[in-house]
């Protein structure tokens, strides 16, 4: 499918969000996740082995396809079917979640299918999923006393603790190689490079196709230097993405701007790509490129909005593969003393959840630009001269009233629109009252452990949800209400 008829259908971010969010029960079959966690009867009441059929009618023929793949998936990891199961794993979503939230790792734990299990893991599927009860496979495993699960999960969630966190756009595969893109020599050696890889924008659109390894997932083309016409890079400015590994003769990456009348090799070589829109077309793309995409778009915004001297306004020479500029007036005080003028800015910003005076409960709010019925963190940017502590607590008071006083980081996230870096915290109010600032949010409430496990899990009774995982507020949200779900 290309993908221009794709984004036809799938182009609006209001739509991903409710696609990936929208609620399969209603609310006559919806139970209170309290009274179902820990229930042998209603854990039973639908035995695990059968997956819940979906009602397809209004489905079209590619989706209904896909629910059968992911039907088959679930049955095979339910019935530790090994053969069959290893089989679907590049067709369906690794983390594919059945009507009532559970992914083949719970359907595999509920049934001590070690092999299955040791599969998924290895994989990195997301052991922390919740299902629409608020349990994570590791639970259900301890629940149905299948102890050699239960310990391969415990151990691997332990490992996942030391790891780093890599949230969405943070994770890029090179070495940004900073010393090869200020020598001047080493910089033209490796755009001559016969390795060097080559992905291109127009516009500051990503030039991408779809990925044969992930179903539904996007990727830059990539393009050797044999495939480049040689006007290209005399024409086109060539961005030094880095090294694939530390050695200075391994091969280099860049991202080409391509001008006007540079397009005509492009279909030559991927006819079934496209220039995309970058958001939220890059929100799907294989995790690997969209930290290249990252990389780049934000310093090609950079290039783009910054054509003229901040300082005197004479035009600007672009140096150093992409990441410095200097002003072609000699007389310049830029040329004097520390100028950020010269190098790509980046915008910190700070997201936070919020968890109340009991840490019971946590503070979710809405803009007016959300889709109808999303929630997410509270976010502000960062103003100059303040610490990030401040700046969580000066945020968090100025739309909603509330005070905070710790602030514990939790982990960080690129947001290349054009160059944000969102900072992620949980806060610790000190109170409770809400009062919200009308101009920023539309509205804002306190959310209990067991209304976010309906949330993540797609179920909420009024159809409420958060972004979806490759933002960093979900993660936020999710890290708290799975650090202990047993608490719900
Ligand atoms: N809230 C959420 O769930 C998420 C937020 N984010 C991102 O977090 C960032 C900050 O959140 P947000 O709530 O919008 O921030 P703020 O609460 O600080 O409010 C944003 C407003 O502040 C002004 N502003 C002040 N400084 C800047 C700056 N350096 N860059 C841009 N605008 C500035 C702008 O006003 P004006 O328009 O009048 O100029 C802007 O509309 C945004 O990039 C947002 O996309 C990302 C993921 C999730
Ligand atoms: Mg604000
Ligand atoms: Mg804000
Ligand atoms: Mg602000
Ligand atoms: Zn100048």
């Amino acid at each position: 499918m290309k993908i221009s008829q794709y984004f036809l259908f799938k182009v609006l971010l209001l739509q991903t969000f409710q696609e990936t969010h929208s609620p399969v029960l209603t609310k006559s079959s919806f139970f209170t996740v309290k009274k179902k966690l820990f229930n042998k009867q209603e854990v039973c009441a639908k035995r695990p082995e059968t997956i819940i059929s979906r009602k397809m009618s209004e489905e079209t023929d590619v989706e209904s396809k896909d629910s059968e793949l992911v039907q088959r998936f679930l049955d095979c990891a339910a019935r530790g079917d090994v053969e069959n199961f290893e089989q679907l794993l590049g067709a369906v979503d690794i983390d594919v979640k059945s009507d009532r939230g559970w992914t083949a790792l719970m359907f595999a734990a509920r049934n001590g299918h070690t092999s299955v299990i040791n599969i998924l893991v290895q994989k990195g599927c997301d052991v922390n999923c919740l299902n629409a009860s608020g349990q994570t496979a590791l639970e259900i495993a301890q629940f149905w006393n299948h102890k050699e699960v239960a310990s391969i999960l415990s151990q691997y969630r332990q490992q996942l603790e030391y790891d780093q966190i890599h949230n969405y756009y943070s994770l890029n595969p090179l070495y940004r190689a900073s010393d090869v893109r200020k020598d001047a020599k080493q910089l033209e050696s490796a755009k001559n490079n016969k390795s060097a890889k080559f992905i291109m924008f127009s516009k500051l659109q990503p030039f991408l196709i779809t990925s044969e390894e992930k179903k539904k997932k996007f990727k830059f083309a990539v393009f050797t230097l044999d495939q480049l016409p040689s006007s290209i890079r005399e024409t086109s400015t060539l961005i030094f993405l880095g090294l694939e590994t530390w050695d200075p003769v391994s091969s280099p990456w860049f991202a080409v701007d391509l001008v006007e009348g540079d397009h005509s090799f492009i279909s030559k070589y991927y006819p079934d790509g496209s220039f995309v829109a970058p958001f939220p077309t890059t929100m799907q793309m294989i995790q690997s490129h969209a930290g290249l995409f990252a990389e780049a778009h934000s310093i090609l915004c950079w290039l783009d909005k910054y054509r003229f001297c901040p300082t005197c306004g004479s035009k600007q020479t672009v140096i150093e593969g992409g990441y410095k500029q200097v002003c072609n007036n000699s007389d310049c005080t830029s040329h004097k003393g520390v100028h950020n003028t010269c190098y790509p800015r980046v915008d910190p910003s700070l997201i936070m959840l919020v968890l109340s005076p009991s840490k019971k409960q946590c503070l979710l709010g809405r803009q007016k630009r959300f889709p109808p019925k999303m929630f997410s963190c509270l976010a502000g940017f960062m103003e100059p001269g303040e610490s990030i502590e401040d700046t969580c607590r000066r945020e968090i008071e100025e739309e909603s009233g509330v005070k905070v006083g710790r602030v514990d980081y939790h982990s960080s996230q690129p947001w290349p629109f054009p160059a944000t870096l969102m900072l992620g915290c949980i806060a610790h109010a000190r109170t409770e009252t809400i009062t919200i600032d009308k101009d920023e949010l539309e509205e804002a409430r306190w959310f209990s452990r067991a209304e976010i496990a309906q949330m993540l899990a797609g179920q909420h009774p009024d159809g409420l949800f958060i972004p979806p995982s490759q933002a960093i507020a979900h993660q936020l949200i999710k890290s708290w209400a799975t650090s202990n779900s047993a608490n719900l």
